[in-house]
């Protein structure tokens, strides 16, 4: 059993990630892409994130209907920062026989060791790691030249079409009242609408 896990602060899902999502399952040949919300990102400010619960509701939306998307709410349930090494560690523990493959976009691989016990992430899972527009590259060599050739080994470089989307300027959208249409799905953009999430003064 080949397991994806792909963690986020998913606020909101937008199909950047779907895609990252998809092309990490068929290049990898994953059995199941496991979509984990972050309770509490360790390196983003918690100031304005929505609460959790939405977070993974608007998860469900996108993922519905798609078998092999599964979203896993362990890291909601968690007191304190959503250590990426816990979770691995718990999943491996409950399905000791699976190969674990970590999803990230090419900015996280970028701090992938600040984060805590980086060198255990990689002895836990693969990395797979896609390119992201903004100025981040994803370069083999660099990779082998911060990790060394046998950690470097576990990172996988996943080629893919970019798509310029964040969460960031989704936000900043609703906030401004501008459209959010065919960035994220249709269910995701009425989940926020009806909410009112991100100071939704009126999206179109
Ligand atoms: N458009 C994208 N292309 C490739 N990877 C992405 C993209 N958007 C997000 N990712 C990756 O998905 C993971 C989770 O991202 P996150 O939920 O923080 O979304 P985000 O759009 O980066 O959010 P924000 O703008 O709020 O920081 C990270 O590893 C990030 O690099
Ligand atoms: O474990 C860590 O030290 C760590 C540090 C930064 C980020 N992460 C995880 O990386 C994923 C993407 O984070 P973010 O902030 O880009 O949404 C999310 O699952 C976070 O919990 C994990």
């Amino acid at each position: 059993m080949k397991l994806g896990i792909y963690g986020g602060t998913f606020d909101p899902v937008h199909f950047g990630h779907l895609l990252l999502a998809e092309q990490c399952r068929e290049q990898l040949e994953l059995d199941e892409v496991r979509f984990v919300p972050a309770g509490d990102p360790p390196h983003k400010d918690r100031l304005g994130l929505s609460d959790g619960k939405a977070r993974a509701e608007m998860l469900d939306f996108a993922t519905a209907g798609n078998p092999d998307f599964v979203v896993d709410r362990r890291e909601l349930k968690r007191v304190g920062p959503s250590y990426t090494i816990e979770t691995l560690r718990e999943i491996k523990a409950e399905q000791p026989d699976a190969s674990l493959y970590f999803l990230m976009g090419a900015d996280s691989l970028a701090y992938l060791a600040a984060w805590r016990e980086p060198q255990e992430i990689l002895k836990l899972a693969t990395v797979a790691a896609v390119g992201r527009p903004g100025g981040i590259s994803l370069d083999r060599d660099k990779v082998k030249q911060v990790w060394g050739d046998d950690l470097a080994d576990r990172i996988h470089i996943i080629n893919m079409p970019q798509i310029d989307l964040s969460a960031t300027d989704i936000r900043r959208r609703v906030r401004d009242g501008r459209s959010i249409r065919y960035m994220v799905p249709a269910s995701v953009e009425a989940y926020i609408g009806d909410r009112e999430l991100f100071g939704n003064g009126g999206n179109p």
